[in-house]
């Protein structure tokens, strides 16, 4: 018996030898000698870079240059040349290493993208099933988006897009302006109050963000009030908690270094899949009594039926990461699209007087048709003008699922990708040199590229066939806000207002925007 327990433990003595060495060699693999290879293999191809560090790449100098600018960036006044304050280190790297250069989060490669003609010819090489997401950003945001259609790569995402584009066809978004006029309404009757009570100072940033929340939570999946809420508080809450302190990205096995942080993001994620799940599971039980609902999960749970039988399409799960990643990708980016617009036309009245003037000639004081929001013509034009001064999405990303031949230097495979969207929508070579003012006319007779020297230098929904599926819905909520804000009040920028664009995911004013609010005078 002594003798076989002596050589049970010499032989789990062995085995935990052997499982330690093991590990210290996959650390060491993925720390050192898989970045290293990678590295070397990129400058054998042309590409430069700042020189990084192992194991926290750039993101040490990254951080310091945001803390700089943290502390010298804001400013009362509106500037609109931002670049160098929300990405200070982009801006410092583009002097010295040009407008495409490598760059590494942690342990992860990034080609940095400026220029819209290496990003066409990089784009002509790749079909958009065949692009990847980068997996530290589907890892590190799992819990947010899940494997919903903006993470999903290859023969998943060609079956997701596939199946969702139908529902985001202009006939299906027209019944659901009828909630975006409810909400939206809702909204001014409390800034009425608001103001008949002696308090015109309104944040407007947080307005416009509930109530674009419960106009997604609305269409997106049917949840109004209490539930809607509720998810629409978690996933905000999941937001900050992965965000707030996003130092380590890249960096192997830094889920250890901040296991609080990933625990609560874990938890957090199952809760609003929770909550998702039980709604799916309730529509799916009802679908054959009620009659069709039009909001967007409705829509694909009746195009998963045909004859009343369910056809192979999106597994409840596969809605659960897709409801999620229309209520998150959905109304952030919508509401931002309009509050840098109210500041913009706060600093800028004889826009709002334009604007005014157009909804009056072509919505004529009734109710809103939204047949005839396509001839807000201007509205359109300031819309464009905004995305390009202050894109709600101020990067794209893609990661290289297999090697990249661009102007004979290779892009290896696993090469992640982040196209710098604010970048080139305020380079004066694209743009000449008013660029960082604010003229909407430049759009006029220009089209949807405003005079941009190059089609790929204004991409604020991104590009090729990747390019968001939800924009429809975004113009249609847009100017609907928009017109019924107009028709009722008008504002100027608030004494208290600090401009400061930093980016949490979107680019958001980071201290909000206080607007001073008026009723229209009306004769
Ligand atoms: C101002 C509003 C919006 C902006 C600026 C915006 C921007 C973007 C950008 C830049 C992309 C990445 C495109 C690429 O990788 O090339 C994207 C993708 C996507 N967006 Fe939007 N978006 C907006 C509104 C919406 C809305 C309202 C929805 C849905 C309700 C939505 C759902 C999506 C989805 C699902 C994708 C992934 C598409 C795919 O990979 O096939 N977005 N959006």
């Amino acid at each position: 018996m002594g003798q076989f327990l002596e050589l049970y433990s010499e032989a789990f003595s062995i085995a935990m030898v052997v499982l330690l060495l093991c590990l210290s060699l996959r650390i060491l693999y993925s720390c050192w000698i898989s970045p290293t290879q990678r590295y070397q293999k990129l400058r054998r191809n042309g590409f430069k870079g700042p020189t990084p560090s192992f194991p926290l790449g750039n993101s040490r100098e990254m951080a310091k240059k945001k803390g700089e600018y943290s502390s010298l960036g804001s400013s009362k006044s509106p500037g609109h040349d931002i670049h160098s304050m929300v990405f200070p280190y982009f801006a410092q790297w583009q002097k010295s290493h040009g407008k495409v250069f490598i760059y590494w989060l942690g342990t992860e490669p990034f080609l940095y993208v400026a220029d819209p003609e290496f990003l066409k010819k990089m784009s002509g090489e790749v079909m958009a099933r065949s692009w990847g997401k980068p997996t530290v950003f589907k890892n590190d945001r799992d819990a947010m988006f899940g494997k919903g259609l903006v993470m999903t790569e290859g023969d998943d995402w060609v079956r997701h897009r596939h199946v969702i584009t139908p529902a985001f066809h202009p006939t299906n978004l027209k019944v659901m302006a009828s909630i975006m006029v409810d909400s939206t309404t809702r909204m001014l009757d409390k800034w009425s109050t608001l103001i008949n009570s002696g308090r015109p100072e309104i944040d407007i940033e947080r307005e416009i963000t509930t109530t674009a929340g419960e106009i997604i939570a609305k269409t997106s999946c049917g949840v109004s009030n209490e539930s809607g809420r509720n998810v629409f508080h978690k996933l905000r809450e999941l937001q900050m908690t992965l965000f707030q302190t996003n130092r380590f990205v890249g960096v192997p096995y830094s889920k250890f270094l901040c296991p609080k942080k990933a625990l609560e993001a874990k938890r957090l994620g199952k809760e609003i899949d929770r909550l998702f799940l039980s709604i799916i599971t309730d529509r799916q039980k009802t679908i054959k009594e009620q009659p069709a609902s039009n909001d967007l999960l409705g829509l694909l749970l009746q195009g998963s039926r045909v004859d009343g039988r369910p056809v192979k399409t999106l597994t409840p799960r596969e809605l659960v990461d897709e409801c999620k990643t229309f209520f998150f990708g959905g109304h952030e980016t919508t509401a931002l699209a309009i509050t840098w617009t109210l500041l913009l036309l706060a600093v800028h009245p004889d826009w709002q007087n334009q604007l005014r003037d157009e909804i009056r000639e072509v919505v004529e004081d009734k109710e809103i048709d939204v047949s005839k929001l396509a001839g807000l013509k201007k509205m359109g034009w300031v819309m464009n003008e905004v995305l390009r001064l202050y894109p709600s999405a101020p990067n794209v990303q893609r990661q290289a699922r297999g090697d990249i031949q661009v102007d004979g230097l290779t892009i290896p495979n696993g090469t992640n990708m982040w196209i710098d969207v604010v970048a080139m929508h305020h380079d004066p070579a694209l743009w000449g040199d008013d660029v960082n003012e604010f003229r909407p006319e430049r759009f006029k007779d220009n089209g949807i590229y405003g005079g941009c020297k190059h089609k790929m230098g204004y991409v604020p929904f991104g590009f090729g066939g990747r390019m968001c599926i939800g924009r429809n819905l975004t113009f249609m909520e847009y100017k609907i806000v928009l017109t019924l804000i107009l028709s009722k009040f008008s504002f100027t920028l608030s004494p208290t207002y600090t401009h400061s664009p930093s980016i949490l995911l979107s680019l958001r004013p980071q201290y909000g925007l206080p607007l001073i609010v008026q009723p229209l005078q009306t004769n």
